[in-house]
């Protein structure tokens, strides 16, 4: 549909449309990009091309997600500490909220049949019934010698397609390409709108806490039943120190917004409105590159992909902005390098009073999706899960995850035992056609694995696995190269750092830019 767009208007859309005034790329619900190839075609890996989830080189199904999650990722097999020194769990709490947050993909939802035990309902099986219609089941199978979870399939869905011009498979992001803080506040009008006060400058609380509109999000176990959460995004109760994270932008808009009002009595409430979102994204901006990424990727890509600001003190602006740099993201990105987090997270949400001592363990396997924990009591937790985000170090950066999400994913009572995150994503990565992780590392101009040795300690198990070093995930690889200081890996680096690049340099409306 054409759009039509106000070129001289002061604010941002909330969907992103009319950033990119030549190309309108970066709006919400559109395809993630794809990254064309040397030769301008894009870098796709469909077993048929067009929409199968990718298989091995030689046509042969690609290893069980599952049996790699067991055999690569197992907390078990790294060290016995894994807390990371210099990273603290406000550096991953934030990173699920500004990146993942970012970049939301539809899966339609069905209801979740986990583990089901009975016949395994092969890929095979479902291709041949489904090959015209690609959006079929794509269980995740648990194998009889499973030491965690019980034999059987474990729903996953398709991640929904859409044919592009072409007839290839694309997925959809719902949320806007661009830093622009769409997790408070939302990616859609008709989502801000339920979000704000009508004719106000604020955003809705319920004492002091986020609103809780009947009908917009589901939650499991809140203190009222039909009170769950909502903020930008919907995952806003996954887990306690997510919800935290959007409580804290939430109130700072409205304190902010309080502030315009109060200095600028004649303004129209729409223009307060606008200006204290203004600053929260320009805050969240800041943070975002300057103080979020460089504990991801470094200092050395932080200064090749020029992600940090310019030092105030210069008393210049910056002008970064490229009419012609495209914000989307890569599916390669949402699917494998920016979930480099799913590792970092520890296995307990613990409350923690002003000493950094905890006084409540609560562990992440009891409170997945429950907003119970910052609900309780009028929100009185509040302060002892927001002092663990700064208290608390964060797991490391690497292939180790901590068995509350390799195994007890999404647990809850009346549905055990639980998904796996690892596995999760790797199925994730050949449902979006994204390349195996050698042909990544040649589009990043780094040398392609040769050995399975390569891997080290990890070789053995990876050449049981996979028939080709090629046919490795990307999430896979990208997770297991070691990096100094545990940054993620150059692979992981190159990803991440060209897609913040473009999101910095494709913003029209990017914080540091002058008027
Ligand atoms: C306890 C914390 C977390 C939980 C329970 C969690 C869980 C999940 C789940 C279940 C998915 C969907 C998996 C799929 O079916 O494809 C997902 C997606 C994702 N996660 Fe996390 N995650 C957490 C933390 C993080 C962190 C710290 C990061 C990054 C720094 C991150 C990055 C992502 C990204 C980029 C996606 C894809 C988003 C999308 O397409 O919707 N997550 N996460």
């Amino acid at each position: 549909d054409d759009i039509v767009c106000d070129v001289d208007a002061k604010y941002r859309t909330i969907d992103g449309s009319c950033n990119n005034l030549k190309n309108g790329k970066g709006a919400s619900n559109t395809f993630f990009k794809r990254l064309p190839d040397e030769n301008e075609n894009n870098v796709i890996d469909y077993a048929d091309g067009i929409g199968l989830p990718r298989a091995a080189k030689n046509g042969d199904e690609l290893p069980n997600a599952r049996l790699v999650s067991q055999a690569i990722m197992d907390e078990k097999l790294g060290p016995l500490i894994q807390r990371d020194r210099t990273r603290s769990a406000q550096k991953h709490v934030p990173s699920t909220y500004v990146a993942k947050r970012s970049k939301k993909t539809i899966i339609t939802k069905v209801k979740r049949l986990e583990s089901e035990q009975g016949e395994v309902t092969t890929t095979d099986k479902l291709l041949a019934e489904d090959a015209q219609n690609r959006d079929f089941c794509f269980p995740l199978e648990i194998s009889k010698n499973d030491t965690d979870l019980p034999p059987g399939c474990i729903n996953f869905v398709r991640a929904t397609g859409k044919l592009d011009e072409e007839g290839v498979r694309q997925q959809t992001n719902l949320a806007t390409a661009f830093v622009d803080a769409s997790v408070v506040y939302g990616s859609t009008p008709e989502l801000t709108k339920i979000l704000r006060v009508s004719d106000s400058y604020l955003l809705k609380t319920e004492d002091n806490l986020l609103p809780t509109p009947a009908g917009v999000n589901s939650c499991f176990d809140p203190v009222i039943p039909t009170r769950c959460p909502v903020a930008g995004e919907s995952r806003v109760a996954e887990v306690s120190m997510l919800s935290v994270q959007h409580l804290a932008w939430h109130r700072e808009h409205n304190r902010i917004a309080s502030e315009l009002r109060t200095l600028n009595p004649h303004w129209k409430d729409e223009t307060v409105f606008q200006e204290a979102r203004k600053i929260v994204i320009a805050i969240f901006q800041h943070i975002t590159f300057n103080d979020f990424l460089p504990l991801v990727l470094g200092q050395a890509a932080m200064k090749r992909f020029k992600l940090f600001s310019r030092d105030v003190n210069e008393g210049v602006f910056s002008d970064p902005y490229d009419v012609d740099m495209n914000p989307q993201v890569l599916g390669s990105v949402n699917v494998a390098a920016h979930r480099f987090g799913h590792s970092q997270v520890t296995n307990e949400q613990n409350f923690v009073d002003e000493d950094c001592n905890t006084v409540t363990v609560n562990k992440l396997e009891d409170v997945f999706d429950s907003p119970r924990l910052i609900q309780q009591n009028c929100g009185v937790n509040i302060p002892f899960i927001g002092r663990n985000l700064g208290c608390t170090a964060s797991n490391r950066i690497d292939n180790f995850f901590v068995d509350a999400m390799r195994n007890r994913l999404y647990h809850k009572p009346e549905s055990p035992p639980g998904s796996d995150i690892v596995a999760r994503n790797i199925q994730r990565g050949r449902d979006f056609g994204v390349a195996g992780y050698n042909r990544w590392r040649e589009l990043c101009l780094l040398e392609p694995m040769k050995s399975f040795d390569s891997f080290e300690k990890f070789g053995k198990a990876l050449k049981e696995l996979y028939n080709d070093i090629d046919d490795i995930d990307l999430i896979v690889g990208g997770l297991l190269e070691k990096e100094m200081g545990f940054n993620v890996g150059p692979t992981f680096q190159c990803l991440l750092g060209f897609q913040y690049e473009r999101m910095k340099q494709g913003d029209r409306f990017w914080y540091e830019r002058p008027n």
